[in-house]
Formats: structure tokens, C-alpha cells, sequence
């Protein structure tokens, strides 16, 4: 890995720094509810088995499976509850079951109602029942503790709570449930030049605050409370002010977006070392430099404990806000809020078109990395389409991103087709299933690929030990024509062979013009 210049933290190192002091929330206990979506501070067990007794898989008749068919008195029903209680079903006798309900004493298995008939009532006054079938013992029969014995651990602690742990704590009884909280978040914004986006007329110099509702919007989506701290202008006293209340009002998190760089009106450093210690205030990292990050420790009122409070000074380019938060904060709201992996998921993922690199700083590339039945190489895989202009004011490039290509620094070129580590940054799931990223194939025999490569197509190799073969074909009508020299023809060659033990030792096997 390339040192970074003095000054700056590697990304690595600057995610080590943030986890160091970010420390798991006190658990408390909240409505069973209210858990959904955090992390659990308590094992769980089962006080009763489940079913608590035994009960039909089926509605249909209980019966003694060694009476075998014939006609029988229906001697109970028993649908629910207390039904069937008192009833023992002894030989030559049955009891109606519905779905779950209990399996009366003496009866050993159930024949569901697709195998008996319905017999005209008898003079005995009893319904009678045909039973069609030899049924084995225990046949559709939950027995007590089938599904959850008693005593069973259920949940554990450090355990994410969704929709399915909600229904098991449910199921065992348990509705007040101790987890780690949520953290809150308070958000604010610095700049002389920004207004609250329901302005609706700019005047000079004035863009309306995107960062504060995108990052609300972000600690919500992470389960966060938050606390809107607004807009400040670009001077010490205003800062100082909001920054007070804000520390005074049990955040644990405090984001702050812009006035972290070089201008002369960056208040947002200043302040944080005066509160805290700062750790670090460059990340070699593109977009994201400036990121800074301290913590705050906050004198306890009476008889509380000190609290202490991250503090991540984002910049203000939109872009780099988002990405900083993505890397790091989110990684120490998970901390925080229990979670025993805080990292963001990595996939791999094979780029559909050329992307180039930064030279200088390692790059988190917006991309809409998805699932497709044909990746390129004939076989399933992730494919990453990248956002497209890249530059850290330009939102759009965030707009529908779920990943981000971690691109290390060379200035050189990836070619389409090139697998590259891609970090989640969110639910991939909404993209849906196709048999390429855009819904074709991305085979180098594909008109659309030659289109959108330009001049240049990769056909993988069918197996890994296999050479990679590149087709290059330039589109020119002057170099066609004569007119003019090939340029991006053996730039794409060089591109290659110098990649190419990237690329599973790829060569150029031919190279045409049209
Ligand atoms: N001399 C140097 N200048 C800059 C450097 C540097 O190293 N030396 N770094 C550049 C990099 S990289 C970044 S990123 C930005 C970060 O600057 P700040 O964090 O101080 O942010 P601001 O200057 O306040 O704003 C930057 C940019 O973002 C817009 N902005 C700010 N807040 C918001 C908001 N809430 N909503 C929408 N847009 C916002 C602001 O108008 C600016 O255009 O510094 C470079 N400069
Ligand atoms: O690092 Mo800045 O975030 O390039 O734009």
C-alpha cells in the first residue's frame, strides 16, 4: 500500500482511529416494536415449548392409526383451546382436528379430511366418518417442543432484530427487549452561502443546504435518532453557540458538513480542538481529504456519567459528505449501536466500462453494481456500472450509487470487463435480476458493447488458466479513410499489455479498423 503524504491517514487507518473510539452504547430496554432494526443486548430463551401441546399439522380427524380405515363415530372436535380437553380418543372412535389445533389423549396420528367421507348421520346420534387410508403413527402430529423446545436459546445477543426475531420474541413471550439504542445523531451545516432549500428565489452567492437533509436522511436509514441542528454561517460566535447546545444535548454522534479545508472562514477544525482531541484531519483518500474527526468529551451534568461524542467534520462538496459518512460514519453507528461486524459488505464485480483512475489519491468510485446472469465471462456475477462524471459537487453521481470501486491510486486505465472490489453502501436488492447490467449481453460479439467501449472490447476467457484474448477494433471514418492516424488504437494495446497480469495475463490476439 502507497504511504500516505505527511499530513494525511490512510483510509485504513483512519477507520482504525474511528472504531477506537467509538464504544458500544449502555443497553436499555425498549417495546417489542421499537427493537426492529437494532441489535440485541441479551440472550433469549424459550420459557415454554412450542407447540406447549401436540397439535394437527392438518385439518382432518385424529385417530388410532392402528384401527386402519373403516366408519367411525366422530366422538369430539377440537379446533382450539380447552376444545377436546376431557376426550380420550380410544379404539374404534375419532376426534375432528383443524390446523393446529390440540391432538386429544389416546389418538396417535391424523387423517387429513382429503381422506375420509362423510358418513349420513347413525342412529347413534354421532357424525360418522369414513377413513379411506392406512395412516403410520405420528403422522401430522406436532409434537410438544417440535418447533422450539423449552430452554431453547432462540436469539443471542449481538443479534440483529428484523421482522422474523420480532415474531420469535413475540412467540416466546417477551415484550420489553433489551437492546443497544439507537444513536443520536445531530446534523448541521456550516457556510455563509447556504439557505434552507425551501428558498425559493437565489440570491447571489446562494445555493440551498443539500448536505443536512441528505445526511438526516442517511443516520435515519442507519436507524438513527437525529437531531436537526440547522444551518450556521461561517463565524466563530454562531458556531460556537449551536455547537454548545448541540453537545449539551445528549447527541452521540455530531456531523458537521463544510468550513474543514484551507479557506480562511474553516472555523469547524478550530472549534473541535478546542472541545476535544483531533485525531486526524486529511484522509488520502479522493473525493473525502478533508475529512476530520475528534472526540469530544462532554462534562456530565449531575449525577451522570462523562459522555463522550464523535465528531466528524465532513466537507462540504456533497459528494465527498456522503462518501465520508459512508466509510466512516456508518462503520461507528454500527459500532455504537452493537454491532458485532461493523464493516461495509465487499463484492467484486467486473466494470462495464473503461474507468480511469486518479493518480494521486486512492478513489471511491460511485457505482450501481447489480446481479446478472451473464457478467461478460459467461457465468453469473456482479456487474458495476459506474455514475457516471465524477467530481465531488456533482450529487448526481451519488444519485441510485449502491457501491463504491476502490480504485488504488495509478492514473491508468481499467478496462471494461476489469473485476474490481466494490463496497455496499446499500440495498442491492433493488435492483433487479437481469442478464447483463443493461439488460443484454456484454459479450465483445454484441453490437452495444462495441458501441459503448468505443474502440475497444475484452473477451474473457472461458476458464480462469486461460490466456485472455483482446479483440481491438478502432471506429474511425478518417482512420478508415486514411485521413487521419490510429491514436486510441495503440494506447488501447499498451493499456493492455500493461495491465495484463491484472487481467489473467491478457494479449492483444488482433486489432482492426472499421
Ligand atoms: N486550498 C485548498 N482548497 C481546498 C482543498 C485543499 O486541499 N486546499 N481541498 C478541497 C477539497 S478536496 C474539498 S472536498 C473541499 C472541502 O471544503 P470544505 O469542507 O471546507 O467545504 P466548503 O468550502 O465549505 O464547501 C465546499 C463546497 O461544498 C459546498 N457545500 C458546502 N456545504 C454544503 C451544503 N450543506 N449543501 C450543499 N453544498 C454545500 C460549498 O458551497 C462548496 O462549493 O475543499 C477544497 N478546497
Ligand atoms: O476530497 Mo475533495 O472531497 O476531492 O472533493
Amino acid at each position: 500500500m502507497t504511504s500516505p503524504p505527511p499530513g494525511m491517514v490512510t483510509v485504513e487507518e483512519a477507520l482504525r482511529i474511528v472504531l477506537g473510539a467509538a464504544e458500544r452504547l449502555p443497553p436499555v430496554r425498549v417495546p417489542l416494536l421499537d427493537s426492529l432494526g437494532l441489535v440485541l443486548a441479551e440472550d433469549i430463551r424459550a420459557s415454554d415449548p412450542l407447540p406447549p401441546y401436540r397439535a394437527s399439522v392438518k385439518d382432518g380427524y385424529a385417530v388410532l392409526s392402528s384401527d386402519g380405515p373403516g366408519i367411525y363415530p366422530v366422538i369430539a372436535e377440537s379446533r382450539a383451546g380447552n376444545d377436546g380437553i376431557d376426550v380420550v380418543v380410544t379404539p374404534g372412535t375419532v376426534a375432528y382436528v383443524t390446523t393446529g389445533g390440540p391432538i386429544p389423549d389416546g389418538a396417535d396420528s391424523v387423517v387429513q379430511i382429503e381422506d375420509t367421507e362423510q358418513v349420513v348421520a347413525t342412529s347413534n346420534g354421532l357424525k360418522n366418518v369414513k377413513i379411506l387410508v392406512q395412516v403410520p403413527r405420528g403422522l401430522d402430529i406436532r409434537d410438544v417442543g417440535c418447533d422450539i423446545a423449552k430452554g431453547t436459546t432462540v436469539l443471542k445477543s449481538g443479534e440483529q432484530i428484523g421482522n422474523p426475531e420480532i415474531g420469535l420474541l413475540a412467540t416466546v413471550g417477551v415484550t420489553m427487549v433489551k437492546v443497544y439504542p439507537q444513536p443520536m445523531v445531530g446534523v448541521l451545516s456550516t457556510g455563509d452561502e447556504l439557505v434552507e432549500p425551501a428558498t425559493q428565489t437565489l440570491g447571489r452567492g446562494q445555493i440551498r443546504d443539500s448536505n443536512g437533509p441528505m445526511l438526516l436522511a442517511a443516520a435515519i436509514q442507519q436507524h438513527c435518532k437525529i437531531l436537526d441542528l440547522g444551518i450556521v454561517p461561517d463565524n466563530e460566535e454562531s458556531l460556537d453557540r449551536v455547537l454548545d447546545a448541540a453537545f449539551d444535548s445528549g447527541i452521540d454522534i455530531l456531523l458537521t458538513s463544510g468550513g474543514v479545508s484551507m479557506g480562511d472562514r474553516d472555523f469547524v477544525k478550530p472549534n473541535l480542538a478546542k472541545r476535544g482531541t483531533i485525531y486526524f484531519e486529511k484522509v488520502f483518500m479522493k473525493p473525502g481529504k478533508p475529512l476530520t474527526f475528534a472526540q469530544i468529551t462532554v462534562n456530565p451534568k449531575e449525577g451522570e456519567k462523562a459522555k463522550s461524542i464523535l465528531a466528524f467534520g465532513l466537507p462540504g462538496n456533497p459528494v465527498s459528505c456522503a462518501v465520508c459518512f459512508h466509510l466512516f460514519s456508518v462503520p461507528a453507528i454500527r459500532q455504537l449501536s452493537g454491532w458485532s461486524n461493523h464493516q461495509l459488505q465487499r463484492v467484486h464485480a467486473r466494470i462495464t466500462k473503461p474507468i480511469k483512475t486518479d493518480p494521486n489519491r486512492p478513489e471511491y468510485h460511485r457505482a450501481v453494481v447489480r446481479w446478472v446472469l451473464n457478467d461478460g465471462s459467461g457465468s453469473p456475477g456482479f456487474v458495476a456500472e459506474s455514475t457516471g462524471y465524477q467530481t465531488s459537487s456533482r450529487l448526481l453521481s451519488m444519485k441510485s450509487a449502491n457501491a463504491l470501486l476502490e480504485l488504488p491510486k495509478s492514473g491508468q486505465i481499467h478496462p471494461s470487463g476489469t473485476i474490481l472490489q466494490a463496497l455496499l453502501i446499500s440495498d442491492i436488492r433493488k435492483f433487479p435480476l437481469s442478464t447483463t447490467a443493461d439488460g443484454t449481453s456484454i459479450s465483445p460479439n454484441n453490437e452495444h458493447a462495441v458501441r459503448s467501449t468505443e474502440t475497444t472490447s475484452v473477451q474473457y476467457g472461458t476458464k480462469s488458466s486461460e490466456h485472455v484474448k483482446v479483440a481491438i477494433l478502432t471506429v474511425s471514418d478518417t482512420v478508415a479513410s486514411g485521413a487521419g492516424p490510429d491514436r486510441s488504437g495503440p494506447r488501447a494495446i499498451s493499456v493492455v499489455h500493461s495491465q495484463s497480469e491484472k487481467l489473467g495475463g491478457a494479449c492483444v490476439c488482433s486489432r482492426c479498423r472499421s
